[in-house]
């Protein structure tokens, strides 16, 4: 076993000095070519390959490749070895396809065998554009190498050894390894069911329920790359775009693209986003807003059922309410009146309404509007042309410019917060619903909206809408479509939203992604991914459920699956990789000794080389307040509070509820008590966020009475 480890070493050893020396030489020459600069159209082109490949070389210098895979085709007689790497990297100095290049980019089709292969003997497959090519796989070899140093090699599969394809070790190695303070590419160790998703096809509406650590967010971006180098010719990165819950999390997710080597791909919150577009006069209530009644009340939250106003504003029932709402403005909005311009003359109202409705029509409302009022004009001035006397001629056209500017002041303004506004208030001038139909929103939604509308302020739940309205007015979202959106953390996400966003994408290009079961923002999001699916029709969309968890130890998983039994009733509980750890410490102790408690573990976790610690906390004045004792007591922590862009690593304070996305080697959960964590999905869906945010070690504290999501320790 020892030999055949010594001889695959010093083959694979070879092979890199092969590797290496044919990559320098290129780098070299293409280095050496001096960079062309001047005005030749052809030169231009042929540079701006030559500088791609500059940079795709570089990117393969430190460690060309990651794994190997020896691959037999049904036409061929032996095996070739296939080596497979973050890019493609040819023999020579062509920049054209060869059949078996030195290193094959990890998002071709054949190189998605080494993902899809689990073991056995049995033919092997691959999807090429040349139809279904099948061989046998002789060996699957994951190797690490380290700034031009090969520092392993791991034969998962062999295929004259009895032994079992053993895929989960070398996974494990990446799984144990520590976090810093940034998400990482798994190009390495893409596992087949995430493969799956970042290779499925570019015209559909992906939604992915992955439980906590399935990956989600690590896949998405994958197929991102992945999307770019198979659609090469139809999409480009700048018209991507990534939807997260908040800039931090951007900042955590910010290096993994480039680690792909996919640059200009948009990334922003959905709030901001759609803030730029409205470019209102309105002020966008903080997050912050909501979380006051939701998360930082522990005794009297509201009921949470379909009419409070997150799930209202958000339901596609809202919407349909919009329509109807547009269809009586769009019928209603043209002057019940003939126009005259001066005494005697008149333009029929039903020209007008002909202009209108009929010639028109294929315009958005506020272009109609904007088509008549000019078309109006131009009438208006081939009415004064024949006019020869100069005093009536003046006399006409004094008249005729007010009477135009009374008549515009009779159409609908066309602004989407006017008209949002009105949706809400029925009773007044230029509400454009009567009040039978307008009983149907929920009375306490209409009492809240009024308020804060009535002071130019918005809440998030009022973006889709108004977005939905500015779209239906203006039509800027044809002129302005993504070739793909990913949304992460969907299930904070409303179906209107996600409605509002389709009419910014071609052919439903959406990779979806959440977990119903990290549902914290429920008074907002969806509760069941049928939400969604109903938005697209059936050929247009696809369900995917990752239910492999690799972030956290078996323990750590199977006490958060605890937590999902007793408090949420589902059966999306995680399955874990098998990585065996600390067991969950839950402790019971008072607030001074709670102090001490911190400062041993955080001492425990510098020894274990722990690079992040979370303390999360209930509320965020919690978290204020031991944020400021731990400073008192000359600790250098970290608080996270929602105003930051960025995410430190180190020792965070954190409330529960900010943790969500992000990831830490060890995790203080504080005050896990029956008054904290008390009855109810949401707050068993907080604890459970907390939890599995941790990967290697994770520690319970509370004083009391335990929380009853929480087993009591033996
Ligand atoms: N195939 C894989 N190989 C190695 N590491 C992986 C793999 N898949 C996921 N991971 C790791 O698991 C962790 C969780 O990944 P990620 O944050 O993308 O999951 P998620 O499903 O979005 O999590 P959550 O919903 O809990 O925020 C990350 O550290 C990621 O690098």
């Amino acid at each position: 076993m020892e030999d055949t480890f010594q001889s695959a070493y010093q083959e694979e050893m070879r092979q890199l000095e092969i590797a290496q020396q044919e990559i320098d030489r290129q780098l070299t020459h293409l280095r050496n070519t001096p960079v062309y600069t001047g005005h030749d159209f052809t030169e231009q082109v042929l540079e701006e390959t030559r500088e791609a490949r500059r940079q795709r070389l570089a990117r393969a210098e430190d460690a060309p490749y990651f794994g190997r895979l020896d691959f037999q085709t049904n036409q061929k007689s032996e095996a070739t070895p296939l080596y497979i790497g973050k890019v493609g990297v040819n023999h020579g100095d062509l920049d054209v396809e060869q059949e078996n290049p030195l290193v094959i980019d990890w998002r071709a089709p054949i190189a998605s065998l080494f993902y899809s292969f689990t073991g056995g003997l049995e033919p092997a497959s691959y999807e090429a554009p040349e139809g279904t090519i099948e061989g046998l796989v002789y060996l699957k070899r994951n190797l690490v190498i380290r700034k031009k140093i090969l520092q392993r090699v791991v034969d998962t599969y062999t295929r004259d050894s009895d032994q079992p394809a053993v895929s989960d070790e070398f996974l494990l190695y990446r799984l144990g390894e520590n976090k810093d303070n940034r998400l990482r590419d798994i190009v390495s160790t893409i596992q087949a069911e995430q493969d799956l998703i970042i290779r499925a096809a570019k015209n559909t509406a992906l939604m992915i329920q992955g439980v906590a650590g399935s990956g989600k967010t690590t896949v998405a971006l994958h197929r991102l790359a992945f999307l770019l180098y198979q659609y090469q010719e139809q999409i480009r990165a700048e018209r991507m775009i990534i939807f997260a819950p908040n800039q931090m999390f951007l900042n955590y997710i910010s290096d993994v693209l480039p680690e792909l080597g996919v640059g200009n791909i948009q990334q922003n919150t959905f709030a901001d986003w759609a803030m730029n577009l409205l470019d209102l006069d309105a002020k966008l209530l903080p997050a912050t807003d909501m979380w006051g009644i939701w998360f930082e009340t522990l005794e009297q939250r509201p009921a949470l059922n379909d009419d409070v106003s997150g799930r209202y504003k958000g339901s596609t029932r809202f919407k349909q309410w919009i329509d109807k709402s547009m269809e009586l403005l769009e019928v209603n909005c043209v002057p019940d009146m003939d126009f005259s311009p001066w005494d005697g003359k008149v333009l029929p109202l039903q020209t007008i309404r002909n202009w209108f409705f009929e010639e028109y029509k294929h315009y958005a409302l506020a272009k109609r509007k904007e088509r008549v009022l000019a078309r109006i004009n131009r009438w208006i001035e081939m009415e004064l042309k024949p006019i020869t006397n100069t005093v009536k001629l003046k006399e006409f056209k004094q008249k005729s410019s007010t009477r135009i500017k009374a008549y515009a002041k009779k159409w609908p303004e066309f602004d989407a917060f006017t008209l949002y506004k009105n949706l809400f208030q029925p009773d007044k001038r230029g509400a454009i619903l009567q009040q039978d139909r307008f009983e149907s929103i929920p009375a306490d939604v209409v009492k809240h909206t009024r308020i804060t509308l009535k002071n130019n302020e918005i809440r998030h739940e009022d973006l889709a809408g108004l977005l939905y309205i500015h779209v239906k007015l203006h039509d800027m979202a044809s002129e302005s479509r993504f070739d793909h959106i990913v949304i992460d953390e969907a299930q904070d996400f409303s179906p209107f939203q996600v409605a509002v966003l389709d009419l910014f994408v071609r052919n439903h290009s959406f990779t979806i992604l959440g977990d119903l079961s990290q549902g914290i923002h429920a008074y907002q999001g969806i509760h069941d991914w049928n939400e969604m699916q109903s938005l697209f029709e059936a050929q247009d969309t696809a369900y995917f459920a990752l239910t492999r968890s690799y972030r956290s130890t078996m323990e750590i998983i199977e006490f958060a699956n605890g937590i999902l039994e007793r408090g949420v009733h589902t059966d999306l509980l995680a399955v874990p990789v098998f990585r065996s750890g600390q067991q969950v410490q839950v402790l019971e102790k008072t607030s001074v000794e709670q102090l001490q408690v911190i400062q041993d573990a955080i001492q425990q976790f510098e020894q274990s080389e722990y690079n992040t610690t979370a303390l999360l906390t209930r509320t965020l004045e919690e978290a204020r307040t031991l944020y400021q004792t731990l400073l008192d007591q000359g600790l250098n922590v970290n608080l996270i509070d929602g105003s930051q862009n960025e995410y430190q690593g180190g020792i965070s304070v954190l409330p529960v509820y900010l943790s969500k996305g992000l990831e830490f080697d060890a995790v203080l959960l504080m005050d896990a008590d029956a008054y904290h964590y008390r009855e109810g999905a949401m707050d068993a869906k907080l604890l459970y966020v907390g939890c599995t945010r941790a990967l290697h070690e994770l520690w319970i504290l509370y004083h009391g009475e335990l929380t009853p999501f929480i087993q009591q320790p033996a």
